[in-house]
């Protein structure tokens, strides 16, 4: 489903990605997790078409990236960072927006449903721009499912919510696992990745130095390797 060959991105003279070869199948849950800086997010805005590789190769669903860029990038539900909202819309207009990007079937009630998915139906006719971080991070993972991707691309998507809107973002992640969606997440949080990925992928400085596969049968066993991989970053 994603295929990436010897990525290497640089920035004027400093070599972010150091070969990046992946191989991930359609329905596999992998989490990307690594010390600050060292290419975890890098990694994501490539395949995420958000950020251009300087040499190597990326094929989703077997699509050129460079080549087959729109179709590619319709594939994937990326949630970033920034929010991609817009302020003075409220969450039903923002999802409409985006849905009719997409070209969304019955655009509203796929808004609608995802907005009482994540909890925020009492707010949805306020603007954006009043609401908290949690909030926003909530209406943001409904704008990247909009589309009902078969790829979706997390970063950090745990951070800023409280426990509750954690459990909800789970139970969202999840769904959509069964539903056969690929899914990579770049997180800190070791914990949150075990509850959703069935795959770890260590990235430190810029390689890929561990890819650790099957964590339920063999959580222990990778529990003990990642501790030894945190205790040497
Ligand atoms: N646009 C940019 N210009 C210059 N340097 C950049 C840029 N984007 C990323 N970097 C650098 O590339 C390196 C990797 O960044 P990246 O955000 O991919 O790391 P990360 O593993 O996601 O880190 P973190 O866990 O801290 O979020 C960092 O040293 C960062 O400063």
């Amino acid at each position: 489903m994603i295929e990436t060959k010897g990525l290497i991105k640089t920035i004027g003279d400093k070599m972010i990605l150091r070969g990046i070869n992946l191989s991930i199948e359609k329905g596999e849950t992998v989490a990307i997790l690594g010390p600050n800086g060292a290419g975890k997010s890098t990694v994501l805005k490539i395949l995420g078409g958000l950020v251009k590789a300087s040499s190597g190769e990326v094929k989703i669903a077997g699509l050129d990236m460079k080549k087959d860029s729109y179709d590619s990038k319709r594939k994937i539900g990326f949630l970033a960072h920034n929010s991609f909202l817009y302020d003075h819309l409220t969450p039903l207009e923002n999802l409409k927006f985006f849905g009719k990007l997409y070209g969304v079937q019955d655009v509203e009630e796929r808004a609608k449903k995802l907005i009482d998915e994540v909890g925020l139906s009492f707010f949805m006719h306020d603007p954006v721009r009043s609401f908290s971080r949690g909030m926003i991070q909530r209406i943001a993972i409904a704008r990247a499912i909009i589309h009902d991707p078969e790829i979706l691309l997390f970063d950090e998507p745990h951070t800023g919510l409280d426990q509750q809107a954690i459990q909800l973002l789970n139970k969202v992640i999840l769904r959509m696992k069964q539903e056969g969606a690929t899914i990579i997440m770049v997180t800190h949080d070791f914990g949150q990745a075990l509850e959703t990925c069935d795959r770890f992928v260590i990235i430190k400085n810029g390689k890929v130095v561990d890819d650790l596969q099957n964590i339920e049968k063999n959580l222990e066993a990778i529990t003990e390797k990642y501790m030894e991989q945190v205790a040497s970053l």
